[in-house]
């Protein structure tokens, strides 16, 4: 019953986009009981909602794939902390095709005509060629098979930042093909939190001739925080990614965020 009232709440909301939208959810949803949590969670939902609206106007280079419930279902299976490795994996994984394919769409293209085996001409367009990725290990690792199954043959190099809180950023490590500055680069991390590390390893590609327009940073979950580092330090790079978080906390950390993804994807962590 209060799902059902919520879906109208969220699309009135949206159809409407300048209601208060505390105010109209205790409207709609009498407090009291369990629905004085439902309201919150309702209102933190629009919340972020409403606040990724707000960054896609504020930076048209960032990119938020088009949610569906499957893109919330995966969401939600890999934010449960009680979810098993082996699916956290495996949606993960669908995840991040989903926004790796996204995030090709965003590369430039060139017109190519092609005769089909009926006879006739179809005009397509032929794929950008001169491509790379970087993955910011250890994370952003997992996002290499994605990739690889999209673009055959990709280069792939790697960056290796240590971080520690919200600064003390340090790059440890980078192999990246000699000829990058020559391409497009789909720069592979899955979170953006403070944008510190994000912002080490974009300054890197900078560094070795990159041109901030090629470069195309994909990850799965992003801080607003981040987002604002990044898009007003490099303007001209693009973002995608398939959900903004609500923050920050204290320790820096991406919340609702989905934990520790390393740990959880690679299987170093307690459990
Ligand atoms: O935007 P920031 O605040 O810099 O945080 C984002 C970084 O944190 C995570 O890596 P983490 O340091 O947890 O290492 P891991 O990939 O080895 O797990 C993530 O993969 C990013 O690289």
């Amino acid at each position: 019953m209060v799902l059902d009232q919520y879906s109208k709440f969220v699309k009135a909301a949206f159809d409407d986009f300048i209601l208060p939208t505390k105010k109209y959810a205790d409207v709609i949803i009498p407090r009291g009981g369990d629905n004085h949590v439902a309201i919150d969670l309702i209102v933190q939902h629009i919340r972020t909602k409403l606040g990724q609206h707000d960054l896609c106007k504020i930076y048209p280079n960032l990119y938020v794939i088009q949610s569906t419930f499957q893109i919330r279902g995966m969401h939600t299976l890999i934010r449960d902390g009680h979810t098993t490795k082996h699916d956290f994996v495996f949606y993960a994984d669908r995840l991040i095709r989903l926004v790796v394919e996204h995030g090709l769409g965003h590369l430039p293209f060139t017109e190519k005509q092609v005769l089909t085996p009926t006879g006739s001409v179809y005009s397509g367009v032929d794929f950008c060629k001169r491509l790379c990725g970087v993955s910011v290990i250890r994370s952003g690792e997992s996002m290499e098979n994605a990739l690889r199954a999209c673009c055959k043959g990709i280069k792939i190099g790697k960056i290796l930042i240590h971080r520690e809180g919200d600064n003390g950023q340090q790059l440890i490590y980078e192999k990246l093909p000699l000829d990058i500055a020559e391409r497009h680069v789909l720069l592979l991390d899955p979170i953006l939190g403070t944008g510190n590390s994000a912002v080490q390893a974009i300054s890197l590609l900078l560094k070795k001739g990159v041109p901030e327009s090629n470069i195309l940073f994909l990850n799965l979950i992003s801080a607003p925080q981040g987002v604002h580092v990044v898009c007003k330090r490099f303007p001209r790079i693009k973002i995608v990614t398939s959900e903004i978080e609500i923050g920050l906390n204290d320790d820096f950390r991406v919340i609702p965020g989905m934990g520790e993804f390393g740990d959880r994807y690679f299987g170093t962590d307690d459990d």
